[in-house]
């Protein structure tokens, strides 16, 4: 079996530390792997697969003899180094915003359009974390009734910012437990603990924000769905790890609820959990680490305009899995066969 020498770009942040795991855990047919991170964490060791690699600063020449890239860094530093690794013959699957639009790279959830990496000329783009979590569930209904409209809440944990996120909210809880005083806040705009915070990402002149924008931009790509029209209200919530997210979608069919579970039920990358009866329904601390997007609350929705047919559902899923890291080595591997 052929291997792949791979290169991991950010190889010491939340994705891709992650990314590391999932390589292990899909059984990634890995030839040599460079872990590549700034100069600050050169020559520190990280494990993978019992053994100790040694991280090593991003420069030009890292990318010579690697084959697959998988992107993990912010966009100054996916643009800094994807076109080299392009030039040097690498294909990336890139986890930053960097690329998602561009019409010659493709956007990809393998459970929706696995067919678009066909069309790959060198990067491939992984979508924004809550546009996967969301779209993995209501892709089935869109094929099943036509989605034509989306309105979405998002609850997005501190994990989603990267390590820095992570850490300030540890640290504050942290500090509550231990009756001390906060510190300045400097992942986020605000203290994270025990509050909410309406805003990721900059403000649009729309009065949206650029990750709520992310769920219409990236979403009519990924479904090849150019009419689609989202509403999006992104919430950074106290929560550690996964994404959940409220959505109601306008359909251009009648789907029952009933229909909507039997789909979801069989439906790939999706879990149905969905009895309220028995306080079954999906919350972060159940997805968290896992690799399925967990399904519930499924109801129609009762304010949709006569005529209309509309269904409102809850899903939640591990950002840093499925929304990020699973995602790219799932499409990773599929470049492989
Ligand atoms: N966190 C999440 O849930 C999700 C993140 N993403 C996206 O994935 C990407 C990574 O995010 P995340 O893991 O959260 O971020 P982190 O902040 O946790 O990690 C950032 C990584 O980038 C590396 N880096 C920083 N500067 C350089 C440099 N000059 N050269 C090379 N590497 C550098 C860091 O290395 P060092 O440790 O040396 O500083 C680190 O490995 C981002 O584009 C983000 O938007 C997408 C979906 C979900
Ligand atoms: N912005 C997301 C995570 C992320 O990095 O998204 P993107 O890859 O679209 O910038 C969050 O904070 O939860």
């Amino acid at each position: 079996m052929r291997k792949y020498n791979v290169a991991i770009l950010g190889a010491t942040g939340v994705v891709g530390q992650q990314m590391l795991k999932c390589l292990d855990e899909q059984d990634f047919p890995v030839g040599n792997i460079k872990l590549l991170a700034s100069a600050r964490s050169a020559g520190k060791t990280v494990k993978f697969q019992d053994t100790d690699i040694a991280i090593e600063e991003a420069r030009d020449e890292a990318f010579d003899g690697v084959d697959i890239v998988l992107g993990a860094a912010e966009n100054d530093i996916a643009q800094r180094f994807i076109p080299v690794a392009r030039e040097k013959g690498c294909v990336t699957v890139d986890n930053s915003s960097a690329y998602r639009l561009d019409p010659d790279v493709p956007l990809v959830v393998p459970e929706i359009n696995p067919e678009d990496i066909a069309k790959h000329k060198g990067i491939i783009a992984n979508p924004n974390c809550a546009t996967i979590i969301g779209l993995v569930p209501v892709f089935p209904l869109h094929k099943a009734a036509g989605v034509k409209r989306i309105i979405a809440s998002t609850y997005q944990a501190a994990s989603g910012a990267g390590i820095n996120g992570l850490r300030e909210l540890e640290d504050q809880i942290g500090r509550f437990g231990r009756g001390e005083e906060m510190s300045d806040p400097k992942a986020f705009a605000y203290q994270l603990a025990f509050n909410l915070i309406p805003q990721i990402g900059g403000f649009d002149e729309n009065g949206y924000t650029s990750e709520e924008m992310k769920m219409q931009n990236e979403g009519r790509k990924i479904m090849h769905v150019p009419e689609l029209r989202v509403n999006c209200t992104c919430i950074r919530v106290p929560v550690m790890r996964s994404h959940s997210e409220s959505i109601t979608i306008e359909l251009e069919n009648k789907l029952t609820p009933d229909e909507a579970r039997a789909i979801l039920a069989t439906a790939p990358g999706v879990k149905l959990v969905d009895d309220p009866a028995a306080q079954q329904y999906p919350m972060p601390l159940d997805t968290t680490d896992q690799d399925l997007i967990f399904v519930g609350r499924i109801r129609e929705d009762i304010s949709a305009a006569d005529g209309t047919y509309g269904l409102t559902l809850w899903c939640a899923g591990d950002q840093i899995r499925k929304g990020a890291a699973t995602n790219a080595v799932q499409i990773a591997k599929l470049l492989t066969v």
